[in-house]
């Protein structure tokens, strides 16, 4: 059995991108009862979720992993959660039926509430404050009460998670995510969009294919629910070393606040704390990969983070930008493969793509997202690997935040509906799109 070292421990390593508590008997208390709450997830479906993934690392199966990128405790209502949801399950229908391979679902949610920054502090006219590092740590408003990093905030988000997970759950297995309400998942604006009205085309024909199928027999209630799991970044050493359980079947620690948990790429340093701790935990486990890793880091990180070579266990998230990843990805998979190491890779098109538009509003354009995922399915068909998913920061709102799409939104429509609290997430329409073009190189892959 694997230990956990303590929490002293892991601080001790120097781990970067932490709160600075101003009150330590408050962070004690926090962490106290937190060890005493049930876990979020359970261990088995930890396990069913390694099995998935090692479908992907072997090239049988594609990751959709999908969600907020920083989640809000305001934002935990049903609209916003099955909003979420349906985006997600409207995209990999599209994905399983367009390019006929099982796609496993994975949602940024229920606990995506911490933020590394890129600055400690934030300046906005002539006022300089502790910069916002998600709910999990601080609030998002520009008051320096607001800015003070709370531990309570941690029980806050395990009961935000719990919500969450309770809704995720009733949706995916109480009727709503029945592949025969695949039509009425079509609503709202972007039903009358373009893509839209593909996707209803294509609805049509899962509609007369289900319909078929039951007609020879096969079993409805297959149709009836989908299997859905959570993930975050496992950022805040507090939150994560209190949620991690020994498992009462396999006597092995757990980190139940997921059922998939991932390092950033500010906190993957091979001897700091957050790869540690991930290194004890049996869940499956992801780590970002940017442009400045080296193929050395990615085998070290490997030998560390899965030293059996378990398929399923480890996932590169690679985020290296559109203009980078066809020069700076090759070297990585060349050597990973020539190690004969077991990964699933996952392209995150989303933070290497990130620039400040004239406006001032963070984004990202639509195009330099749909060009990495092409760069990625290029490299990996070049070297013979499989491209084995995408990580996209979405939502299921209408919001105006990444530039480009169908929609051709502009610089100047940023501000009419920008809500994140951190980076530009895809909108529905956007998210469509992508799955649409995605399912187009899948099925050439
Ligand atoms: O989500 C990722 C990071 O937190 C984010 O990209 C950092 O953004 P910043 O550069 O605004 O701090
Ligand atoms: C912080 C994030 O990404 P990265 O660690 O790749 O910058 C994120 O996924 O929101
Ligand atoms: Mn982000």
């Amino acid at each position: 059995m694997s230990t956990i070292p303590d929490l002293a421990t892991l601080h001790a390593l120097g781990p970067a991108q932490q709160p600075t508590y101003p009150d330590q008997a408050a962070v004690d208390s926090a962490v106290a009862q937190l060890r005493t709450m049930p876990p979020l997830v359970f261990a088995g479906e930890c396990d069913e979720l390694k099995g998935k993934l090692a479908a992907v690392a072997r090239g049988e199966a594609f990751l959709l992993q999908g969600g907020d990128c920083a989640e809000t405790l305001a934002g935990v209502t049903a609209d916003n959660v099955r909003n979420k949801l349906r985006v997600l399950l409207q995209m990999a229908v599209v994905l399983t039926y367009a390019a006929s391979v099982p796609v496993v679902k994975v949602g940024r949610l229920a606990g995506q509430y911490a933020k590394p920054r890129s600055s400690d502090l934030e300046t906005r006219e002539g006022v300089t404050l502790p910069a916002y590092r998600g709910d999990a740590v601080n609030g998002f408003e520009f008051t320096p009460e607001a800015r003070v990093p709370d531990p309570q905030r941690l029980v806050d988000v395990y009961n935000a998670s719990a919500a969450t997970l309770n809704l995720v759950r009733a949706f995916t297995t109480g009727g709503y995510a029945d592949l025969r309400q695949v039509h009425t998942w079509n609503t709202d604006f972007v039903r009358e969009s373009p893509v839209g009205q593909r996707y209803e085309e294509m609805a049509g024909e899962i509609e007369r294919a289900l319909t078929f199928m039951q007609a020879i027999g096969a079993d409805p209630d297959e149709f009836h629910r989908v299997d859905f799991h959570s993930s975050h970044e496992a950022l805040v050493l507090e939150y994560e070393h209190a949620m991690t359980r020994i498992d009462s079947r396999t006597d092995a620690p757990y980190d139940v606040s997921g059922h998939f948990v991932w390092i950033g790429e500010r906190t993957r340093q091979l001897d700091n704390a957050h790869v540690e701790l991930l290194s004890r935990i049996r869940n499956p486990i992801g780590v970002k990969l940017g442009p400045t890793t080296t193929p050395d880091d990615a085998i070290a990180l490997a030998a560390k983070l899965n030293p059996h070579n378990e398929a399923g266990r480890l996932t590169f998230i690679t985020r290296f930008g559109a203009g980078r990843i066809r020069d700076g990805l090759p070297p990585l998979v060349e050597k990973v493969k020539a190690a004969g190491l077991e990964v699933a890779w996952v392209c995150d098109p989303m933070h290497g793509n990130t620039f400040e538009a004239s406006s001032g509003y963070k984004t990202r354009r639509f195009d330099d997202v749909i060009d990495e995922v092409q760069g990625f399915f290029d490299v990996h068909r070049s070297l013979g690997t499989w491209p084995g998913g995408v990580h996209v920061e979405l939502t299921g709102d209408d919001v105006t935040e990444c530039v480009g799409g169908g929609e051709e939104l502009t610089d100047m429509d940023l501000s009419s509906r920008y809500e994140s609290v951190c980076d530009p997430r895809l909108n529905r329409v956007q998210s469509l799109e992508l799955a649409f073009l995605v399912a187009e190189m899948l099925r050439k892959a």
